[in-house]
């Protein structure tokens, strides 16, 4: 259900980006990851075998273990192909109202990307769940903060840039999430088959998260 599904994403407060894996490696990537703590995946629809790897990480692991969704979904059409194939969000990089509409109709929740007050409110107003705010780098935690005022109600998940140096930041800036990709889901890593190192890095986003909630 969607609101289970919104429940995990401010629960774990991370979501990981798997951008260009090896297919062959997307198993053994999600379970490091989920290994430190890390549950809520995206796969973004601009990787090779896409849709079989979604489909691979949704039959491997039970809902309880693994979230997985679609990321740089830009349409309608990838967000439908992707939910078939068992995505069970979507993500995207900018306000796309049939994107949203598509996503809502079939019951999954979407993380919709802004970079301004005006693109925030026109994506929550779509029926966006969550407002990922992209690229969060530039933007900045004092962009967070700062919409907290006017658009408190928003949930905002920064995403783009964020690193263990910046991810606290973001968090006490008032984000509900982070999306992480490179700093978090290191391909040279994958690469080279160190999953231990993937599992350390989810624990230290992990616990950089819980330190900045309990501050
Ligand atoms: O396009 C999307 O749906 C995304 O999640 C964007 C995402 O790939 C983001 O750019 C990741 O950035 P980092 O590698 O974390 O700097």
């Amino acid at each position: 259900m969607s609101a289970d599904i919104v429940q995990r994403v401010v629960e774990t407060g991370i979501v990981a980006i798997v951008r260009g894996t090896n297919p062959e490696r997307a198993i053994e990537t999600v379970d490091a990851l989920q290994r430190g703590g890390v549950s809520v995946v995206e796969v973004t629809a601009n990787t090779n075998g896409v849709l079989d790897m979604i489909r691979d990480i949704s039959s491997t692991f039970t809902a309880d273990e693994v979230v997985v969704g679609a990321g740089t979904v830009l349409d309608a059409e990838t967000a439908r192909a992707t939910m078939l194939a068992g995505a069970e969000f979507i993500v995207t990089p900018s306000v796309d109202t049939e994107t949203i509409q598509t996503a809502n109709r079939y019951g999954a929740p979407s993380v919709v990307g802004a970079a301004t007050p005006t693109e925030a409110v026109d994506a929550y107003t779509a029926g966006a769940d969550m407002v990922k705010l992209f690229p969060a780098a530039s933007l900045g935690p004092g962009f967070v903060s700062s919409l907290q005022g006017p658009l408190g109600h928003i949930p905002t998940v920064p995403t783009g840039g964020v690193s263990l140096d910046n991810v606290g930041a973001f968090i006490d800036a008032g984000a509900t999430a982070v999306g992480v990709g490179s700093s978090l889901v290191d391909g040279e890593a994958i690469e080279r088959g160190d999953y231990e190192e993937l599992t350390a890095n989810a624990r230290a986003f992990v616990d950089a998260v819980a330190t900045a909630r309990n501050d």
